[in-house]
């Protein structure tokens, strides 16, 4: 066993006996050179977590490489490339401004060049682009390189709806699990306290070394950002892509100013609709991670308090504008992903026939994309029970 193997599993070890890992140190023994981390995406989360890795990767030089590389979209900003303000400022001017990012943390433009040779990809970008992006990686990322997705959406198709960790697997042949929680990103960048989920699961050709539950956690966990791990990767998935709709007809409530009450009425009709759509379309998903878990419970409340899609229903129902108009005019580039996903769900109820049995996802649709008013939206939960 190399030095650097035996500080790997010293570093795991210490970890373990610190209590800060909720699962069993294993397999860093093998592993003979650190694993090499890109992030795919620079948005608000993405840089995010980004951060959170590198802060990490400094910390364990055995079990990782220390520079973090972080795929960036390149855009201008007062005619200087995004990623020469990040590689020079340490900072993500335009999606997480006023946050320090690690002086180990690269932004790099070319998507291949940013995942080559990595042995950890870390996807996290508004999930309408993951098709582009997945297109423009195929066959370029190392085969034995596995994957988690921080992404928050579906995939729907005319065959069905699937998880977003699925698409990645498929179209890039890596293993990939998910990241999901109750992770208001500005309040994650500026270090106060949260937990998150990651659900991951150890593929058939696992072998001694290789990325495994106690890796993500090292990976992620900081003092102020506890990871729990879990092998639930499709309720993890699905509770961080439902919400987001739900927070949308909070959003649509709280601009009307029916208070607190109403919130609470939406909030308990969407973790009804969010377990049922679970176990009607992913029999694997378990009910606990809803109710248990940071990605459950936890991420509907906080993102139905102060995420961007609540605030962006909110300013639909008080101006009478469009998602559209209203995302553009309060997220400067940001993404609120309840809009794509109430789409996605509608359009897949609509296939199966299935609209009847989830009555708050479709009068969310009916109110963001048919103009449907949002004063009846009582009456609407009358007509459909
Ligand atoms: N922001 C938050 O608080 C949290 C977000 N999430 C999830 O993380 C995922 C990523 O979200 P954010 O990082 O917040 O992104 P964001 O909402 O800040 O989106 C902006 C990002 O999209 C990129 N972008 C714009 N046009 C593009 C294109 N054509 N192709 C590729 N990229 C393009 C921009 O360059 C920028 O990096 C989403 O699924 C979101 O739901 C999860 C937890 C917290
Ligand atoms: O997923 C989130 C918090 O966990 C962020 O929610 P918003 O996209 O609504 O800001």
């Amino acid at each position: 066993m190399s030095n650097s193997n035996t500080s790997a599993s010293t570093a795991i070890n210490r970890l373990s006996n610190m209590g800060l890992l909720n699962i069993e140190p294993s397999n860093t023994a093998a592993r003979s050179s650190p694993f090499k981390v890109t992030v795919v995406g620079s948005g608000n989360w993405g840089t995010t977590t980004a951060k959170m890795v590198a802060e990490n990767t400094a910390l364990y030089p055995e079990l990782f490489q220390r520079q973090v590389n972080m795929w960036v979209y390149e855009e201008k900003i007062n005619g200087v490339n995004l990623t020469e303000i990040i590689n020079t400022q340490h900072e993500n001017v335009k999606y997480l401004p006023e946050i320090k990012l690690p002086e180990n943390l690269v932004a790099v433009p070319d998507i291949a060049d940013a995942c080559k040779d990595s042995d950890i990809l870390i996807f996290n970008i508004p999930h309408q682009f993951l098709p582009r992006i997945c297109s423009q990686l195929k066959g370029k990322v190392n085969p034995k390189a596995r994957a988690l997705s921080c992404l928050k959406g579906l995939n729907v198709t005319p065959e069905g709806v699937f998880l977003l960790s699925d698409y990645i697997e498929k179209e890039l042949g890596i293993t990939c699990g998910a990241l999901s929680g109750a992770n208001l990103a500005p309040e994650v960048a500026r270090e106060k306290y949260s937990e998150t989920t990651i659900a991951y699961k150890l593929p058939k050709d696992y072998y001694e070394g290789d990325v495994n539950g106690a890796i993500w956690k090292t990976l992620f966990h900081r003092p102020y950002f506890h990871v729990r791990v879990s092998s639930d990767v499709q309720g993890v998935s699905l509770a961080g892509a439902l919400k987001n709709v739900i927070a949308l007809a909070a959003g649509f409530v709280e601009g009307k100013g029916w208070g607190d009450n109403a919130k609470a009425a939406i909030m308990r009709r969407g973790i009804i609709e969010m377990i049922k759509f679970s176990n009607m379309f992913f029999n694997e998903s378990e009910g606990t991670t809803f109710t248990q878990e940071s990605a459950g419970v936890a991420d509907l409340i906080t993102t139905c308090a102060g995420g961007r899609n609540v605030r962006v229903g909110a300013e639909m129902a008080r101006s009478g504008r469009t998602a559209a108009e209203v995302e553009k005019e309060l997220l400067n580039g940001q993404s609120a992903q309840g809009v794509v996903t109430t789409e996605e769900v509608h359009e897949l109820l609509t296939n199966k026939g299935l609209i009847n049995e989830f009555p708050l996802f479709e009068v969310t649709y009916q109110i963001a994309f048919n103009g449907y008013p949002i004063d009846d939206l009582p009456k609407f939960f009358e007509h459909m029970e």
